[in-house]
């Protein structure tokens, strides 16, 4: 056996790690002893407003101790930055901004969503593109690169996996002239796309009017830009939409959706700040029943998914729309923030245990090289990709495209 074979056959980091020879499991989630969820409450909806008072000073630190993963070695990825929103006061203004407000002052605005997704992931110096540049010239596969490829892979998000594959398919691969940066590249490309193919499905308006889409997800993570942006697509479909203030609690969150419909000229069913929140998706579903309207698009407030209390909220939200049609609503739409990395995992598992997750909008991929996630999510939960968030705008909305994806993932111009 010759010296590069036997570099070739010892492990790398995640056997180095996990030990044995094939890839492990995905970790499992910390265990989630402290939420109590889907308590059964069942009384009728009351249309007081909401008395006590709603926790909501949490903090990035809450996120992070409760869920995130514990870090698995030193070669581990940063703790996933959570965006300042988070622990933002209730009360807080957040403008609407315009179509083109955008972008990041001083920065040139790419042009086309692929390459503002493709700038968004290969922003950091710990985008995959880069990084495999710095360590793949085009000479003999050593053992030192291998390992490097894995430490980049898992710093990626890409799930153990999926990583894995990506390892042993280089690692097995017959490079007569030497393992160069674009031959990597292709690889990740092909494998992440086999992993998103099967979950990139298109949102399907079908049913009984009107087709009620519930939109949840943690506190900033882009829920109601996202009405926004879907509302202004389906009306360009040609369909009658009505938006649903479900955000009781923040009231600049109300005013945010009063101001995207009448920008595109739907209406908005909205109660008093801190009303009930599963009161108001009745009324709005009722309402939307009478006008005959195609689409009901509801915003529910930002929580994250370690806070029991609101967690039974959403869940009583979702029994009173179940008292009007057993079947809906007929999408739930989780959106994610691409930018808090691992910490996704958990916000698809606890929602998607509450609420019944049908399908995923991954938002802000314009800003962030923390993309693959999708690619560990998509691996681990299979839960179908609707859309991906490239921008403020109201166009900045894609279906999401498991080949497009990929190849931006892995630093591919196209
Ligand atoms: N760059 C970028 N910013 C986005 C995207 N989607 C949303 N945002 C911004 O993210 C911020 C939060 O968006 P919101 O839609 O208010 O988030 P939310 O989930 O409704 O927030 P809460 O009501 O607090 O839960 C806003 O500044 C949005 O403009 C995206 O795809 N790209």
């Amino acid at each position: 056996m010759s010296a590069e074979d036997t570099d070739r056959k010892r492990p790398g980091f995640f056997r180095r790690f996990f030990g044995g020879a094939t890839a492990p499991a995905e970790p499992e989630l910390p265990p989630d002893d402290e939420v109590e969820l889907l308590t059964p409450e069942q009384e009728l909806v009351e249309r007081t407003a909401v008395t006590g008072p709603i926790e909501t000073a949490v903090t990035p630190a809450d996120l992070i101790e409760v869920f995130d993963e514990p870090a698995e070695t030193e070669g581990e990825a940063a703790p996933p930055p959570v965006p300042d929103r988070m622990s933002a006061p209730a009360s807080e203004e957040r403008s609407l901004p315009s179509p083109d407000s955008t972008r990041e002052s001083g920065d040139p605005e790419p042009t086309g969503w692929l390459s503002r997704l493709r700038k968004g992931l290969s922003r950091s110096s710990s985008s995959l593109g880069q990084g495999l540049t710095g360590i793949f010239t085009k000479r003999r596969l050593e053992l030192s690169t291998v390992e490097d490829l894995e430490d980049l892979l898992i710093q990626a998000d890409l799930g153990v996996t999926t990583a894995l594959r990506i390892v042993d398919t280089v690692r097995d691969g017959r490079f007569t002239k030497g393992v160069g940066a674009e031959d990597v590249q292709a690889i990740i490309a092909n494998h992440v796309e086999r992993v998103l193919d099967p979950v990139a499905k298109p949102l399907v308006i079908t049913g009984p009017k009107p087709f009620v889409i519930l939109v949840i997800g943690v506190n900033g993570s882009g829920k109601t830009t996202t009405i926004g942006k879907l509302a202004a697509k389906f009306t360009r479909e040609g369909r009658s939409v009505m938006l649903a203030a479900g955000d009781t609690f923040r009231a600049a969150a109300v005013e945010q959706l009063k101001v995207w419909g009448a920008r595109i000229g739907i209406p908005v069913v909205s109660g008093e700040a801190g009303a009930d929140a599963a009161g108001l998706a009745f009324d709005a579903f009722k309402s939307a029943q009478a006008a005959g309207t195609d689409v009901l698009l509801i915003d529910t407030a930002g929580r994250l998914q370690n806070r029991a209390e609101l967690m039974d909220e959403l869940a009583k939200v979702l029994r009173v729309i179940r008292k009007i049609d057993a079947d809906a609503p007929h999408a739930v739409l989780l959106v994610l923030d691409a930018t808090v990395g691992q910490n996704a995992m958990s916000q698809v598992e606890i929602f998607g245990r509450v609420a019944g997750v049908t399908g995923l909008v991954m938002t802000k991929l314009d800003g962030t090289a923390r993309g693959g996630i999708l690619v560990a999510i998509a691996e681990k939960f299979k839960v179908p990709v609707h859309f991906i968030g490239v921008g403020e705008g109201v166009d900045d909305l894609e279906p999401f495209a498991a080949r497009d994806f990929a190849r931006a993932i892995a630093g591919l111009e196209r």
